[in-house]
């Protein structure tokens, strides 16, 4: 057999497993990357990228039909052959090479096939080809695994050949009608996607619309769906799920109710990617989460063994994972080097925003955009806040941008410490507009001083200066 030994083995190669190989690079160390299917992960070619290029044609047409002139110049309908092919170039025709020469480039080694741990910093990994070949951490081991999409225990949905994220993600051609199980992140995204490809889409949403993000965004993403055109179902349960002969999908809702289509998608959360990863060899339940400290290392894993990503349920994103993995990869190095290790809320080595600032853009239409607190996670919080709401709309940018632009803004107010702990706005393009909002939450910028960042006139900006006016001063 084998063996190679470096100061640390990464055990999946998506974004947030490339990052800490790369920032343990950088801090002298020599690291191996193992990865089962392609370099890049879920958010290359089945999550992230591919799908913001199937909303992005849509959203660009929308776009021009809100404005009077352009509206004129554009005649035709979305061309999904189209928007498929640039689809495909954003999933990089689902090879990895480009990512493979960049994990040369970066001096990460890659290892081919499926990572498991043996021992305590050993990790056996085993080709397609059954050849084995043992890697030996001199420092640590990261879990960077990812998670998998969750299937529930409906009957007959097994069976039925379903849809996962992936499916929908790279979808050689677009389903006549599309049911959709489920009316989170992924659901919201694939029926605004699906919808405007032309299939007939049914959301079954039994908890809502985006039940996790502001009231306000979930409401105006069910009217502008139903608008478009989609039938969405709000407490809807699916009960049960067929496909026949004819390869029609039939779903059964528990009040009654038939949803029938020709592939039915599965978008109710994820599960951890720790089945199969030698976890019970060291002491570890597999199939579950990692839980971790604030330094990524996980608990009960001997200091050795650290989680990083999906994996470790903290939040399941591609950019805080990365923030989590340069975290990580610094900490590793710093352990290693036995240097002080900064811990403390907000320093290098601690992931403190994972808790207090994560942002997120839900590409949908209207898009919605977040950092922090929702009002309601603050108030169970036991915090002491203050809501304050402003219509997008008005704002004078805004109605320069769309003609009937319709939107909303609603920021969080810590009232002990006079900071903002959560912004939301949701409306169309407001995208770029959160990251202002990151700066001011991790900044615990006082809204005293708000009040001399002043937004340029006239952009959708200028709803900061609504906002802190009606806070009042
Ligand atoms: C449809 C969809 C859309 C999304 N859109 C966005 C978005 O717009 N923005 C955003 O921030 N996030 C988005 N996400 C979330 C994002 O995809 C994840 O947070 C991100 O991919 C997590 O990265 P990761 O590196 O932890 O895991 P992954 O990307 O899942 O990578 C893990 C890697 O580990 C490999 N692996 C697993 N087990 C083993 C093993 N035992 N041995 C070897 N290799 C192994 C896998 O093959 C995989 O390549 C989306 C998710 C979905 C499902
Ligand atoms: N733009 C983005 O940032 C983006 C896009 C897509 C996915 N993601 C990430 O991917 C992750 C997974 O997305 P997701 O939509 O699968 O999960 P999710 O947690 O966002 O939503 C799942 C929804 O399914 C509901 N649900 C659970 N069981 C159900 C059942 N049996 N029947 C009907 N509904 C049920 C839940 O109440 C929840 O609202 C998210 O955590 C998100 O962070 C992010």
């Amino acid at each position: 057999m084998t063996a190679f030994e470096y100061d640390v083995v990464v055990i999946g190669a998506g974004p947030v497993g490339e990052n800490v190989a790369d920032r343990v690079v950088q801090g002298g160390l020599t690291a191996a990357i193992v990865e089962r299917e392609l370099v890049g992960g879920e958010c290359s070619y089945w999550a992230c990228m591919p799908t913001k290029a199937l909303l992005r044609s849509a959203s660009a047409l929308r776009a021009a039909r809100q404005l009077p002139g352009a509206r004129e110049a554009v005649t035709g309908r979305l061309d999904a052959a189209a928007v498929l092919g640039r689809r495909d170039s954003f999933a990089s025709q689902w090879r990895d090479d480009g990512q493979v020469s960049w994990l040369e480039s970066a001096g990460i080694a890659l290892h081919r096939g499926q990572g498991r741990i043996r021992s305590a910093r050993v990790v056996q990994v085993t080709g397609v080809d059954g050849v084995t070949v043992t890697l030996t951490a001199r420092h640590a081991v990261v879990v960077a695994t990812g998670s998998s999409a969750l299937l529930p225990d409906i009957p007959g949905l097994r069976e039925a050949a379903p849809w996962s994220s992936r499916e929908a993600a790279s979808a050689a051609s677009v389903p006549r009608r599309l049911a959709i199980i489920g009316g989170g992140v992924v659901a919201a995204e694939m029926a605004t996607a699906f919808g405007a490809l032309g299939s007939s889409v049914t959301v079954l949403a039994r908890d809502g619309v985006l039940p996790s993000a502001e009231p306000f965004a979930g409401e105006l993403v069910t009217e502008s769906l139903r608008e478009a055109g989609v039938s969405v179902r709000l407490g809807a349960n699916a009960v049960s799920v067929r496909r026949d002969d004819s390869g029609t999908v039939h779903v059964d809702t528990a009040d009654g109710e038939q949803v029938e289509a020709d592939e039915v998608l599965v978008a109710v959360g994820r599960i951890p990617n720790t089945q199969d990863v030698g976890l019970e060899n060291v002491g570890l339940a597999p199939g579950v989460w990692l839980a971790v400290d604030d330094t990524l290392r996980v608990v009960g894993g001997g200091g050795w063994l650290y989680a990083a990503g999906d994996v470790n349920r903290r939040v399941l994103l591609t950019h805080q994972g990365k923030y989590q993995a340069r975290a990580a990869g610094d900490v590793i190095v710093a352990r290693a080097r036995g240097e002080k290790v900064d811990d403390s809320q907000w320093g290098r080595h601690a992931v403190t925003a994972d808790e207090r600032a994560v942002p997120q853009v839900i590409f949908t239409d209207p898009e919605v955009a977040s950092v922090g607190l929702t009002a309601a996670a603050a108030a169970a919080a036991g915090l002491r806040i203050r809501v304050v709401d402003y219509d997008l709309g008005s704002v004078a940018g805004s109605s320069l941008h769309a003609d009937g632009y319709k939107g909303h803004a609603r920021m969080v107010v810590d009232e002990d410490r006079k900071v903002i702990i959560g912004f939301t706005l949701a409306g169309p393009d407001v995208a770029e507009l959160i990251h202002a909002a990151t700066i001011a939450v991790v900044g615990e910028v006082p809204l005293d001083r708000l009040w001399h960042a002043v937004p340029a006139y006239p952009t959708v900006s200028e709803v900061w200066l609504r906002l802190l006016e009606t806070y009042g001063r």
